[in-house]
């Protein structure tokens, strides 16, 4: 088991070719030690569409083995920023050749409508390619002048080294985008495991990573169980950092790992450095008197119900002045009523399933448990028939701030909508959480958007606008959200680590010292 194995695209009846192996030295090969695999599932139909090698925590050894060897002789400090650019600018036209594919291979295994993975998740994933390729060239240290007859100081920017990367299912294509342009960029080498939900996508990525031209080793793709080859790169002894996405439960069992095996010898304070961790939350929307009703109903219904709500940016809590909370409700669920939840490979779906029984589970159980807390259902809350994970928006109103809907992530299109007089009462609505990822305002008062966006405790604030990402802007969170920044300049940070060279010309050492 180890072979590639062609998957029919349901819309047009094309034959795709995928990998099935483990991607490690540019090869795709069987595990070395286990028979175990992994059921890539249809979420909209329940098929299974076919079977990837699961990685044992030997083929782990095996895959970090070889992204050591790739770092110490064709990669890391043994290539310039030049190749490396080139080689990722490389990656990314190989992916923009392949979009559509990438797209329909994604939607099989994700949910999500093919347009929406190819115009959005590739786009952006090719534009976060070509970001990082941009720095590659230019990542410097300083030239610090210590002492003009004797002595300069300078410093170098080095690649951090082994990264093990841990990516979710709600984004595949674009969650290995994010992390895996800055670390090529910054000349590390990469053992990458996508969700055991998700890993076709991957593992097509990862032909493209060889068709590039990048050396072996550099990446290398180990679809395996969270609990097996998540924990054994999280644990291991030669990973030097650990990039993780996904919940705060397993956020802390990561950095529990990593501070246990070899990462502990860097101290607690420099644990931000080696771990980065995107985790969930609970975010809050604010809608205010002066806002432009329409577009604010536009970006609360986005905010919740892009990617079926399965987006750790979700703005899951949507509260809204008392003046206009009759108005501005009765627009949000008309805008929600639009929304068009099927099968991702017709093409007049706005949003496909969620992504297993697991999590339609997980959502259905908050939507019980916000009618027995009490919260009025005002739309949606009911199960349909028949096949496929779908799940229509449902939206609460009448909530308290103790209900499970209010307080915990439930990663689906699920909305609690409450009421605020003052803006003192829904900043502090909006902080009353664990969280600290994204927070929204709608509003047209200047003065109060400043003022509130500057209270709101939370990684990213949106004024005027909800869920809209850029690739050269910083991302991540704050309080239970997370730890580190990915995007922009700042994940920069996050792959590289500095060393300071003391260099004298002219000082004579004394000796003895009295
Ligand atoms: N922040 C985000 O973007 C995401 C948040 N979530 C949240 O988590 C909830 C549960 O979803 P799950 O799929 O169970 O999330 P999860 O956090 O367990 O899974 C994310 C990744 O972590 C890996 N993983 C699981 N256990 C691990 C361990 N012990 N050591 C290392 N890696 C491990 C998984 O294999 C997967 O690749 C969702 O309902 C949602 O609330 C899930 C996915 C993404
Ligand atoms: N939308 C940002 C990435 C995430 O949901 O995980």
């Amino acid at each position: 088991m180890a072979q590639p194995v062609k998957i029919t695209i349901p819309s047009s009846g094309k034959e795709i070719s995928v990998p099935t192996g483990l991607f490690i030295n540019n090869e795709f090969v069987p595990s070395v030690d286990s028979q175990e695999t992994l059921d890539a599932i249809n979420p909209a139909t329940e098929e299974v569409i076919c079977r990837v090698v699961a990685a044992s925590a030997k083929d782990i050894d095996v895959a970090v083995a070889a992204a050591r060897k790739a770092l110490e002789t064709t990669w890391g400090k043994n290539v310039d920023g030049f190749e490396r650019s080139r080689l990722i600018n490389k990656l990314a036209d190989l992916i923009e050749r392949d979009q559509q594919e990438l797209a329909e291979i994604e939607t099989l295994n994700n949910g999500k409508p093919v347009k929406i993975a190819r115009d959005f998740d590739i786009g952006d994933s090719v534009q976060c390619l070509r970001y990082y390729a941009g720095w590659a060239d230019k990542i410097t240290g300083q030239s610090l002048e210590v002492d003009n007859k004797a002595k300069i100081a300078f410093t170098r920017h080095d690649p951090i080294g082994v990264c093990g990367q841990i990516i979710p299912w709600n984004y595949p294509i674009q969650m290995w985008a994010w992390k895996v342009a800055p670390a090529l960029a910054c000349g590390c080498t990469i053992v990458m495991k996508p969700s055991e939900l998700t890993p076709l996508t991957a593992l097509k990525l990862s032909e493209l990573v060889k068709e590039a031209g990048f050396p072996p080793g550099v990446l290398n793709t180990v679809p395996s169980l969270g609990p097996v080859g998540g924990a054994a790169l999280s644990e291991h002894q030669n990973v030097d950092k650990v990039a993780f996405t996904g919940s705060t439960i397993t956020g802390r069992k990561i950095m529990e790992a990593a501070s246990k095996s070899n990462l502990k010898k860097a101290c607690l304070h420099t644990i931000p450095v080696v771990i980065s961790l995107e985790l969930g939350g609970k975010s809050p929307h604010l809608i205010f008197e002066s806002a432009d009703l329409d577009q604010a109903a536009n970006w609360a219904a986005l905010g919740i119900l892009y990617n079926t709500g399965q987006d750790c940016t979700a703005g899951s809590r949507v509260y809204v002045q008392d003046t206009i909370y009759d108005k501005f409700v009765a627009l949000l669920v008309s805008k929600a009523k639009e929304l068009v939840v099927g099968d991702g490979f017709d093409p007049k779906t706005t949003a496909g399933p969620v992504v297993s029984k697991a999590q339609y589970d997980r959502v259905y159980g908050y939507i019980e448990s916000g009618k027995k807390e009490g919260a009025k259902v005002i739309l949606g809350g009911e199960k349909r028939s028949g096949k496929g994970f779908f799940i229509d928006p449902t939206i609460f109103t009448d909530i308290r701030p103790n209900m499970k809907i209010v307080k915990e992530e439930i990663f689906g299109p699920v909305l609690s909508v409450g009421k605020f007089k003052t803006e003192e009462e829904a900043i502090s609505l909006a902080n009353d959480t664990t969280y600290g990822l994204g927070a929204g305002l709608q509003s047209s008062d200047a003065n109060q958007c400043m003022r509130v966006s500057t209270a709101l405790e939370a990684g990213t604030v949106w004024v005027n606008q909800y869920n809209v990402l850029n690739n050269n802007v910083p991302f991540g969170g704050k309080h239970q959200s997370g730890i580190g920044r990915e995007l922009g300049s700042y994940a920069l940070e996050e792959y590289t680590s500095v060393k300071a060279v003391h260099w004298n010309f002219g000082e004579k050492a004394d000796w003895p010292l009295f």
